[in-house]
C-alpha cells in the first residue's frame, strides 16, 4: 500500500493526554544512561526522588502518540522506517511529574523518488494540563526507506545545520548499557525494531538498534553537563540529524563547538567503531 499524501496530511490525530510521574522521570534519565557514576551527584538530581528535577530531552516521550505508523492505515512499509531528524525547542522546564497534553501533526511528507524513500516531517506541541501553557514543540523527521515513489511533492527538504570546519572544543564520552534500548522502550516507543532481531534483521540490520531517541538523550545529557553545568532550565533547543545506527552498549562521543550567543553546534561518535551517529546539531543554552 502506497502513502495517501492527503490523507496522512489532513490526519485527525485526537490530543493525548498523558499523566506521568516522578517514576516516569526517572525511567527516562536511567534509559538515556544517567547514574553510571554511583558518587556523581549532579546525575543524581535526576534519578533520585529527593529534589528530582526532569531532563529537558525528556519532553520527546510526552503525550508520544506511539509508533503509529506501524497502523496499516497509514500505508507505511515500518519495518524500514528510520528516525532521520529530531527537533525539541524547551517554551518552561519539563515538570518532574505532570499531566500533559500532546497535539500531534503532520507538517510535510516529501517523495524522494522510488529507490531514496520518503520524508515524513511531523510536529508536536505538549501543553501542561493544569497551567495550560506550552511546554515543548518536538518537530521528526521519518525516513521511510520504502515508500518512494508514491507520486508525492519532492520538497521542501529541511536543511541540515553545517557544522564549524574546525577541532571541537569539548569532548564528553559517555557509555551506553546494552540492555539500553530493553529499558528506554519502557518510556513509550515499543518499535520492534529495538528488541526483536528477527524484525531488526528484516530492516537490515544484524542485531537490534538503539532508538534514535536515546542515543538523542545521551547526546543532550552531554550538553547539559559541557554547556548548562547540569542545570536543566538553561536548556532552551536542540536539533539534530541521525546519520548511523548505534548498537546498544556502544560508547557515545559528543563534540561540542561553541557557536556564541549561547549556541553550540554538536555531532556525536561511535567510539568503538568511529562512525559519526548524529550529525548537524545544534543547541541554545541561556546564559
Ligand atoms: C513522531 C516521530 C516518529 C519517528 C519514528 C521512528 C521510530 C524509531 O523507533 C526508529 C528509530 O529510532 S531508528 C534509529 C535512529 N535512526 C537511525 O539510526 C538512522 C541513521 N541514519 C541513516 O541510517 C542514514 O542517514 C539514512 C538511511 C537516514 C540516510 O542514508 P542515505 O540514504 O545513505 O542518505 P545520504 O546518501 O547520506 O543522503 C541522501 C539524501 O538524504 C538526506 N539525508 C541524509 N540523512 C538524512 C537524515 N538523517 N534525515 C533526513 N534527510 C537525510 C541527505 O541530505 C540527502 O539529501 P539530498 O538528496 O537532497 O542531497
Amino acid at each position: 500500500m502506497a502513502i495517501d499524501y492527503d490523507k496522512l496530511m489532513n490526519w485527525p490525530f485526537e490530543p493525548l493526554e498523558h499523566r506521568y510521574s516522578a517514576r516516569d522521570s526517572i525511567l527516562y534519565a536511567l534509559g538515556v544512561g544517567l547514574g553510571s557514576d554511583p558518587l556523581d551527584t549532579d546525575q543524581l538530581r535526576f534519578t533520585y526522588e529527593d529534589g528530582l528535577a526532569a531532563l529537558p530531552t525528556m519532553a520527546v516521550v510526552l503525550a508520544y502518540p506511539g509508533f503509529f505508523l506501524k497502523r496499516p492505515e497509514f500505508g507505511v512499509d515500518w519495518v524500514k522506517i528510520l528516525h532521520g531528524e529530531q527537533g525539541i525547542a524547551i517554551h518552561k522546564p519539563i515538570p518532574a511529574e505532570a499531566t500533559v497534553i500532546g497535539e500531534t501533526r503532520f507538517t510535510g511528507i516529501v517523495d524522494r523518488g522510488a529507490d531514496k524513500g520518503a520524508l515524513l516531517y511531523s510536529e508536536r506541541k505538549v501543553y501542561e494540563k493544569a497551567s495550560g501553557d506550552l511546554l515543548a514543540t518536538l518537530t521528526s523527521t521519518t525516513f521511510a526507506r520504502g515508500d518512494g515513489g508514491f507520486g508525492g511533492p519532492d520538497g521542501p527538504t529541511k536543511k541540515p545545520h553545517p557544522l564549524p570546519d574546525r577541532a571541537p572544543d569539548a569532548t564528553v564520552e559517555l557509555p551506553t548499557l546494552p540492555q539500553a534500548a530493553l529499558i528506554y522502550r519502557l518510556s513509550g516507543d515499543f518499535n520492534p525494531l529495538h528488541a526483536d532481531p528477527a524484525v531488526a534483521r528484516a530492516a537490515g540490520f544484524a542485531r537490534p538498534i538503539l532508538h534514535g531517541l536515546c542515543t538523542l538523550g545521551v547526546a543532550g545529557h552531554a550538553i547539559l553537563k559541557q554547556a548548562c553545568g547540569y542545570d536543566a532550565s538553561r536548556f532552551r533547543s536542540l536539533e539534530l540529524r541521525f546519520s548511523a545506527p548505534v548498537y546498544p552498549g556502544e560508547t557515545i562521543r559528543t563534540e561540542i563547538w561553541n557557536e556564541g550567543d549561547g549556541a553550540v553546534a554538536f555531532r556525536a561518535r561511535v567510539v568503538e567503531r568511529d562512525v559519526v551517529v548524529l550529525n548537524n546539531g545544534r543547541a541554545e543554552i541561556a546564559g
